[in-house]
């Protein structure tokens, strides 16, 4: 039996929602470029695109828009709790026990995407609470007349957002929104394939997300930019990092062996929202680190991922940097959800097999015996 560590180059599933190109650093969703969906589309459009095959009529959109506007309101138990650890837990935790607590709170028999657009459209609320608890600030409710993210930054921020501030939302949560067979959707799917039911397999997919080599390295990007005082600093960090065994975070990738396409399109946002403001200098650091990051690892393949420049369009539009992880979870529950529905189809139990390096017939030993 051949061990594949990682699973790496394993194919567990056929699909059409996500195809990825690696090498030419090229991604489309249900065959659609990310660089014109980025260009030209939105978050309700592109969700819709993933659950259900196709590009939605006028109609279509208009009808998911409003579901996702009547389900954004979280009951009076999930708001009581995250508001009573918003200050002291981790928020990926608190998400994910808040999503555990939807999955108690829903009864109902219905499909697996109606149930899906309800998770979507709570973890917004889920995050706003936890982000304004922290700072002592008032709840905001949702505002049905808002898209899905005009809505979020008017709940994170208590203000209305321009049109610069929307469309950079929009684009960051629908780069985030699928990526093939990454490690947060494998959890999904493992879970799903007993036939649990979905709420556990999103339980699992942001439990997975959480890790800093996965969904969690956006924060830790960003740190590492507030640890450069300025560019001319960056050749002597990065060498140290590296020397001292530690990674560059949200460089690398099991796929992507140039840069990641949603990197690109993240940096354009990040120079955008930064210009004149104080957060200049951080994706003026963030450029370099870029630069000699590529120069020292680009040659194993090593590229900046989707997490370098998202953290910092993220800390410009007004989130914490912990939270950072939440909002990858509040896109990529479209691309979990739509993997579960796929799978499901023709679904096999997830279990694999390990090989068995240890020893047989080993003699029991009585405690009272034993050295
Ligand atoms: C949304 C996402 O999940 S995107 C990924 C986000 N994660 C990060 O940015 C964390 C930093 N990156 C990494 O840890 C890795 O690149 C991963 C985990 C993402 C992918 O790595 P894998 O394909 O599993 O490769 P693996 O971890 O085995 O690394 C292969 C080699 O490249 C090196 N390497 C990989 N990434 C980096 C990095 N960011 N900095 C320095 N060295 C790196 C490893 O040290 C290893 O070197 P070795 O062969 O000398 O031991
Ligand atoms: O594909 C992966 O392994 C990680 C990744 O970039 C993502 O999940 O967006």
């Amino acid at each position: 039996m051949e061990l594949r560590k990682g699973l790496e180059d394993i194919a567990i599933k056929e699909t059409s929602i996500t195809y990825i190109d690696g090498d030419l650093g090229r991604l489309y969703y249900r065959g659609y470029s990310i660089y014109d969906l980025a260009s030209f589309s939105n978050f309700e459009e592109v969700s819709y695109l993933i659950w259900y095959g196709k590009l939605p009529t006028q109609r279509e959109l208009a009808d998911l828009k409003s579901h996702l506007a009547e389900e954004r309101n979280v009951s009076e138990e999930i708001s009581t709790f995250v508001s009573k650890v918003a200050k002291t837990a981790n928020p990926m935790d608190i998400l994910r026990t808040a999503v555990s607590m939807m999955g108690l709170e829903d009864r109902r028999e219905e499909g697996l995407v109606t149930k899906a657009i309800k998770i979507t459209a709570k973890i917004p609320t889920i995050i706003s609470l936890i982000q304004r608890t922290r700072r002592d600030q008032k709840f905001i409710e949702p505002d049905p007349s808002l898209s899905h993210a005009e809505n979020f930054l008017y709940m994170i921020n208590g203000e209305k957002p321009d049109l610069n501030f929307s469309k950079t939302m929009d684009v960051a949560l629908m780069l985030h929104m699928d990526h093939e067979m990454n490690a947060s959707t494998m959890a999904c799917l493992v879970v799903a394939s007993t036939l649990s039911d979905i709420y556990s397999s999103v339980v699992a997919g942001i439990s997975a997300l959480k890790g800093p080599l996965h969904g969690g390295a956006n924060s830790e990007a960003l740190k590492q930019f507030m640890e450069v005082e300025s560019p001319d600093q960056v050749e002597k960090y990065v060498l140290n990092k590296l020397s001292t065994g530690h990674r560059l975070m949200g460089f690398g990738h099991r796929i992507y062996k140039t840069m990641d396409p949603r990197a690109k399109i993240l940096k354009d946002y990040a120079r955008e929202v930064t210009e004149g403001k104080p957060t200049e200098r951080l994706y003026k650091v963030a450029e370099k680190i870029e630069e000699i990051g590529i120069k020292i690892l680009g040659k194993r393949g090593i590229y900046p991922n989707v997490d370098f420049y998202s953290g910092l369009v993220f800390f410009s539009l007004g989130f914490d940097t912990d939270l950072f992880p939440t909002i990858f979870a509040s896109a990529r529950v479209v691309g979990w959800t739509a993997h579960v529905d796929e799978y499901l189809l023709d679904n096999k139990l997830i279990r694999p097999k390990a090989i068995y390096v240890g020893d047989l017939g080993k003699k029991y030993i009585p405690i009272d015996e034993r050295q």
